[in-house]
């Protein structure tokens, strides 16, 4: 089969997924497995062997993000439940003493959303935000600008997020190394972004949500930065609000530094090795975090009830706030099992989709690498004259415009990728990072994160393309420079 065919099959089967995910509005699971059957058979495999190469890319995928998934759901409960991301957010509102109130949710998304799922982590801190946003008069543009760029730049680039976990996988880079590089990369991208267009933002008023600051007043001259505070008693430390993403974040990275320096059979090399795996990491920061739930029993207790008995966001947490306390519910929870059962349930409900939804887009790249199309492609692509990082970069960029997933973005682009490696002359560490920022680009109404951002951050339509779907772009922009600075003098 020549190049030619190849590409018209994958760009029916992109419009395909397009299609069916945005404008059907079937789910993503049943959509990749559709479209990845009809794309194995128009590349050539019969329906048999197709089903065969679903199977195996469904299942090598989760061999190695299905663990890691439900680990890093269940960790977002606990952070969600001891309070430890407003901890984070208070840290960040002392460190700047008041002042640039929008960097405390957004530095908060971006810690949170190294281990937890992007569209949790925008649960967890529009709150934040609006709060903040009520008492400074700092208007939501702001804060949704770079809260949310915050989150997506650890959800696109650093894993253990599953999507770029599942990318480092495909692409056989170094978890370790993609964690610290990833991190950096982000930073960069968010900081550039925000001194670019933070006072752009600011022009525009958009007040928060209501049903956030119910009873939030704006601060008073002479309120001082303790006043600012979220909720200031009874929240955990901020280095113990931090460990349960520092944990699994240095312990892999460590493993792939001392893996780098330390010679085979060192005892410190082993010991690190299997500290440093992924599951093992996520596992202790869970068990960590659950001594941290057993500390901060009644936040706990308080928050696992609200979750569970009632989605009507702000409002009715509130409402069920002080039913609880009315009926004194806490001194009855068992917290052992909140502990051990209710958050574990909680992670599985929200770990779900993102596990079918990887391992699917594991499959549909096991199709398209699997076509011996594939090695003409790579020849095509010798031959077009834009700098090699750029495609894996670009194929980011084009997947999540058409699929509107960072996710199933970033894997259907890696397949792509892969096969291409040796000719585009980069590391599986520089493509990894390239095809992850490619994700952030084009953030738009085909995603349904942008969809809860604007509800979350109370925006219009017309305001999140304006304050998200664009600094998105710009960091993306900012992302795939350093990534090219770093991979062209070999440091990546
Ligand atoms: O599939 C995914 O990876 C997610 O759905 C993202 O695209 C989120 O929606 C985004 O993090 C929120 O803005």
């Amino acid at each position: 089969m020549s190049a030619v065919i190849f590409f018209v099959v994958l760009a029916i089967a992109i419009a395909a997924l397009m299609l069916l995910i945005t404008k059907v509005n079937m789910h993503p699971v049943i959509t990749l497995l559709i479209v990845a059957l009809f794309t194995g058979v128009g590349l050539g495999f019969s329906g048999l062997e197709t089903m065969g190469l679903i199977s195996e890319g469904f299942g090598g995928t989760l061999k190695g993000v299905g663990l890691p998934i439900m680990l890093g759901a269940v960790l977002a409960m606990g952070i969600q439940d001891t309070g430890a991301a407003k901890s984070i957010a208070n840290f960040f509102i002392r460190l700047f003493k008041g002042k640039k109130l929008e960097l405390a949710p957004s530095l908060t998304a971006f810690i949170v959303s190294i281990p937890v799922f992007g569209d949790i982590t925008t649960v967890l801190t529009s709150n934040i935000a609006s709060i903040l946003s009520t008492r400074k008069g700092i208007s939501m543009a702001t804060m949704a600008a770079f809260t949310v760029l915050g989150l997506n730049l650890t959800h696109g680039v650093v894993p253990p997020t599953p999507g770029i976990l599942a990318v480092t996988e495909v692409m056989g880079a170094d978890l370790g190394l993609v964690i610290f590089y990833g991190i950096i990369i982000s930073l960069v991208g968010f900081m550039g972004t925000w001194l670019l267009l933070r006072r752009w933002t600011e022009k525009e008023k958009i007040l928060p949500n209501p049903n956030f600051v119910k009873g939030i007043k704006p601060a008073k001259a002479d309120d001082t930065v303790e006043d600012l505070l979220i909720e200031g008693e009874n929240l955990p430390g901020t280095f113990a609000s931090m460990l349960p993403i520092l944990i699994p974040v240095v312990l892999i990275s460590l493993s792939s530094f001392i893996n780098m320096y330390v010679p085979e059979g060192n005892a410190i090399r082993e010991i690190f090795a299997f500290l440093g795996d992924k599951v093992v990491a996520l596992s202790l920061a869970v068990a960590y975090t659950m001594f941290l739930g057993l500390k901060y029993k009644k936040s706990v207790i308080e928050s696992n009830y609200n979750a569970t008995h009632n989605d009507n966001g702000a409002e009715g947490e509130l409402a069920v706030a002080t039913e609880l306390e009315n009926q004194d519910m806490a001194k009855n929870s068992n917290i052992k099992d909140i502990l051990l059962n209710s958050w574990i349930a909680r992670g599985l409900e929200v770990a779900l989709a993102a596990i079918l939804i990887t391992g699917m887009g594991g499959a549909f790249s096991q199709v398209i690498k699997s076509a011996p199309a594939v090695n003409e492609v790579t020849s095509l692509v010798d031959g077009i004259p834009i700098p090699g990082i750029l495609i894996p970069f670009l194929l980011g960029v084009l997947m999540m415009t058409a699929v509107g997933s960072m996710t199933t973005a970033g894997m259907t682009a890696a397949a792509l990728v892969y096969p291409m490696l040796p000719v585009l002359g980069l590391t599986p560490l520089a493509a990894t990072l390239a095809i992850g920022s490619g994700t952030l680009a084009l953030n738009h109404v085909n995603n349904s994160g942008f969809w809860v951002t604007s509800q979350f951050f109370n925006l219009s339509t017309k305001q999140t393309l304006k304050y998200i779907t664009f600094p998105h772009a710009v960091a993306a922009v900012i992302n795939i420079l350093v990534i090219w600075v770093l991979s062209s003098v070999g440091i990546i």
